[in-house]
């Protein structure tokens, strides 16, 4: 398949929550600049692939990010070596204002004179714009999501690991993600998407991975997946 030189390398990765074995045997590839797509039902271990690549949960495996190795290292190394994570919770500071969440981000990423600029960000997300001074906790859901990766891109990432982005968003919000990915593909950041909008993942991505139990069950572009309706019957379908 035409695909970039992979970015990040990830081979037979396991991962356990105590003694509960999560992950068995992940492998993937993400190339410079691609946008890469994880789908599966609800509890197939999406999110825990991120966690794992992002040194939050216990694991085994090689994970190779532009070619030097990344397991065993600690989170904010991890975000120092150009690798952004947008989970699924939030993650947010709430009592601090949008704008000094914007600055946060900018400490977590690479040092980089071609970052995002923050006036960049706020044109994104109209929403933080008109609530800049305002406290992130008193800010909607919808709102907290959009500061979470509008502060994930001022870190200047070369890879984003985004995990449900429009999860309880209005469509307008959702909008303005989906322009934000195809950002993201403008600049050539790789994006790392767990997304339980099908469509939109389909859309945006230019490869597609589905996981079911754990691993991987398929890896293909999005006309093949489209093309291929017993699998997503078997574990796609709700
Ligand atoms: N903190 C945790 N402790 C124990 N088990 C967990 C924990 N988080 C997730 N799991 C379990 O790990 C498995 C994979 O969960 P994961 O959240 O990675 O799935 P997912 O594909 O992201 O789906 P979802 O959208 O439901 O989060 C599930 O069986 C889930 O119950």
């Amino acid at each position: 398949m035409d695909k970039s030189p992979a970015l990040l390398r990830v081979h037979d990765l396991q991962a356990w929550y105590g003694q509960s074995h999560v992950l068995h045997g992940v492998s993937l590839e993400v190339g410079r600049g691609e946008i890469v797509s994880v789908l599966g039902r609800n509890g197939a271990g999406r999110s825990t692939l991120l966690k794992a690549l992002m040194g939050q949960v216990r694991s085994t495996g090689d994970i190779d990010f532009e070619g030097r190795p990344l397991a065993g290292l600690p989170t904010y190394t991890i975000a120092q070596r150009g690798i952004g994570y947008v989970p699924e919770s939030r993650d947010v500071f709430p009592a601090l204002t949008v704008q000094q969440n914007l600055l946060l981000g900018r400490k977590r990423g690479p040092a980089a004179a071609e970052g995002w600029r923050e006036d960049e960000v706020l044109a994104l997300f109209p929403a933080l714009e008109r609530r800049y001074k305002v406290a992130a906790g008193a800010l909607s859901g919808g709102e907290q999501q959009m500061l979470a990766l509008g502060r994930s891109l001022m870190g200047n990432p070369v890879l984003l690991l985004i995990d449900e982005p429009t999860e309880g968003l209005s469509p307008q919000m959702v909008e303005q993600v989906a322009h934000c990915l195809e950002l993201l593909r403008q600049r050539q950041v790789a994006v790392l998407l767990i997304e339980q909008k099908q469509a939109l993942a389909l859309e945006m991505s230019q490869r597609v991975y589905v996981m079911g139990r754990g691993e991987m069950v398929f890896e293909g572009a999005p006309v093949q997946l489209a093309a291929a309706p017993a699998l997503q019957q078997e574990w796609l379908a709700l």
